[in-house]
């Protein structure tokens, strides 16, 4: 058992920060099955999506063909609307009341989309969930926009400027991610020294495999924050600790794609006991079959956190969010009100 059903209701009770959920992968799956149905017939083929969808085991290689299944399945407008919806939705039921949420903007001349289309899709889903909701103000969300890693610069670079674009709409920085297998760093500095430049924030993938010259080149560069660092030898494990760079830190997908053994084995215990700073997130909670409560749980339980340091845990977060430090502060105050509601 990964954790006790105590455990799980507790981490529930407790409003969260999520800092590391990508859109597409946090699709549920009902509706990727939905989706998948209604394309039947075409070029996609059913057994292929079952067989990606349903398989219970997931490692990296695997993860990819996934998403690339998923992204197959997810080419309309209303698709990608439907899917930021009802992610928000399972957020705000799972106490989720601040998100940075991260998607890479695509362009799909053949389904007639633009990587502006996509995104108005999904302020769309955004908008919808809060005409819809009556909790909507329980949730805050920014999103993140990402590069995917078998992008070139100039693709990057486009991504880049759309995010600088639509800083208005709530896009507060940039993303690099994708397969960790692909691609070269280089590549993708110019967009993100471009978004830096114009007052974005930036986080970065790094170290999900073992890649010891990128990792020291990304620790170089400086990201705002990290994703996951779980491949680093001794040396690059010091650099980090200096760096003093927060690192969004998601149990589950680290475990599920074979970046780390076992949640016993998760570097969380040494970074967190070292007094580093970590943000407990999802990554893909539709593709992991996780909640951002059931990480936090899995964490209570693997590494035998009280109730008051899963409370300081979930306020922390609030210092490493991408807002402007008035908006911070007032988030920060939020989540100590709040915290202070959900204590026994
Ligand atoms: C498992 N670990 C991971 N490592 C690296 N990148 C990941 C990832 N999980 C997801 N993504 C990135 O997010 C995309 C799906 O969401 P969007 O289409 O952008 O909304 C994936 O295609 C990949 O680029
Ligand atoms: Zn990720």
């Amino acid at each position: 058992m990964l954790y006790r059903p105590e455990q799980l209701e507790f981490c529930q009770s407790l409003p969260k920060i999520e800092l590391h959920a990508h859109l597409n992968g946090s699709i549920r799956d009902a509706t990727l099955r939905e989706l998948a149905a209604q394309l039947n017939g075409t070029s996609i083929s059913m057994p292929d999506v079952q067989l990606r969808t349903q398989q219970a085991s997931r490692p990296m290689g695997e993860c990819f063909k996934l998403f690339d299944v998923i992204h197959q399945i997810t080419t309309t407008c209303a698709a990608i609307t439907r899917i930021a919806r009802e992610v928000l939705e399972d957020m705000v039921a799972d106490n989720v009341v601040y998100a940075e949420l991260r998607t890479t903007p695509k362009r799909l001349p053949k389904h007639g989309m633009t990587k502006e289309s996509y995104m108005s899709a999904v302020f769309q889903g955004i908008d919808d969930y809060y005409a819809a909701s009556s909790r909507a103000h329980d949730i805050q969300v920014r999103l993140l926009l990402s590069i995917d890693r078998r992008q070139s610069t100039d693709e990057a670079l486009e991504t880049a400027r759309l995010a600088v674009q639509l800083r208005d709409k709530g896009v507060v920085g940039l993303d690099l991610s994708g397969n960790p297998s692909v691609g070269q760093w280089e590549t993708w500095v110019p967009a993100l020294d471009f978004a830096r430049q114009h007052g974005l924030r930036v986080a970065v993938h790094a170290g999900e495999v073992y890649n010891p010259e990128e990792t020291a080149a990304i620790l170089a560069w400086g990201p705002d924050r990290l994703g996951h660092m779980c491949c680093l030898d001794a040396s690059l494990e010091q650099q980090l600790l200096l760096s003093r760079v927060p690192i969004e830190l998601c149990l589950s997908s680290n475990v599920i794609t074979g970046s780390v053994p076992s949640y016993q084995d998760h570097h969380f215990a040494a970074l967190h006991n070292g007094g580093h700073s970590v943000v407990l997130c999802t990554d893909d909670s539709g593709v992991f079959a996780t909640t951002l409560s059931r990480e936090y749980a899995i964490a209570a339980s693997a590494f035998t956190l009280s109730d008051e340091q899963l409370r300081q845990l979930a306020l922390t977060a609030a210092d490493h969010v991408f807002l402007e430090p008035g908006e911070r502060q007032v988030l920060r105050a939020r989540m100590e009100q709040l915290l202070g509601g959900s204590s026994k």
